[in-house]
């Protein structure tokens, strides 16, 4: 489903530049749900634009279905590739409703029978229809979520990129959206890509994970291998162990290893 091959992302003039990927290559299945962590800085996001076409800064090959990613999205990838940010308030427009929000990709690519589909992808995200006529301002930041995953869902995307889709919200709705997220992918099939700094969302998400550091893969590990804490990388089980709230002096200990 997703091909990354030798991907190279460098931003800045030639004299600072600055290595935000460097060399990853990942392949992700079709249905799969798959994770990139790591800390802050690490290269996620970047190549999580890489993938949505959103950037062209980079080297290597980029493939999502069998279509090469190019520097211009045309209509066809925008339908089969959809992203969902960590801050549903900066992709959703202030001043339309949420009627809007979600009809204009469809009015966009000409499918009809709006108002229905519209429904149902409010239905999908467990929001009623009477959210239709609000604005983003008068919705909770777990319920604007919903509408910007309803947003990624209505065209029938086989690809969405999530990045960071819960760390904005209130600990009591994130694991509410996670499992919305989880949900939607046992009934729809579709693939996700999510970058997260949290192993928790990434045991609870994804089926596989690549760690990163500086811009590098460290390993591609399973959720079994992080429900047995058998990860084969020093950094990965320093990345646990925080993720698990030990100490750094006993974090730190196993960088010594
Ligand atoms: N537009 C940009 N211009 C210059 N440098 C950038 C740009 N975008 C990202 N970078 C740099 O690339 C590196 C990787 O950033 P990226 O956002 O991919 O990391 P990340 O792992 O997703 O971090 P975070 O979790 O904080 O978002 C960082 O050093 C960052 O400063």
């Amino acid at each position: 489903m997703i091909s990354i091959q030798d991907l190279t992302v460098r931003f800045g003039e030639v004299r600072q530049q600055v290595t935000a990927v460097d060399g990853v290559s990942l392949d992700v299945a079709a249905g799969e749900s798959f994770g990139l962590v790591g800390e802050s800085g690490s290269g996620k996001s970047t190549i999580l634009r890489a993938v949505a076409g959103l950037i062209d800064n980079w080297t290597g090959a980029i493939s999502v279905d069998g279509r090469p990613v190019t520097r211009r999205r045309d209509r066809a990838f925008y339908r089969l590739v959809q992203m969902v940010f960590q801050d549903p308030f900066g992709s959703l427009h202030p001043k339309h409703t949420i009627d809007r929000i979600l009809s204009e990709p469809l009015i966009v690519h000409r499918i009809a029978d709006i108002e229905n589909r519209v429904r149902a992808a409010l239905d999908q995200v467990q929001l009623g229809a009477r959210f239709r006529f609000r604005y983003p301002h008068q919705l909770s930041g777990g319920q604007r979520q919903r509408v910007a995953i309803a947003r990624a869902l209505i065209l029938g995307p086989r690809l969405i990129l999530l990045d960071e889709p819960t760390s904005a919200l209130d600990v009591s709705i994130q694991a509410e959206i996670l499992n919305l997220l989880s949900d939607i992918r046992q009934q729809s099939g579709v693939t996700y890509l999510l970058v997260s700094h949290d192993l928790g969302v990434v045991a609870h998400m994804c089926d596989r994970f690549a760690v990163m550091r500086q811009g590098k893969v460290v390993e591609v590990a399973t959720r079994g291998d992080l429900a047995t804490g058998s990860l084969s990388h020093a950094y990965s089980r320093q990345l646990l162990l925080a993720s698990r709230g030990y100490d750094r002096a006993v974090i730190d200990a196993f960088a010594d290893e």
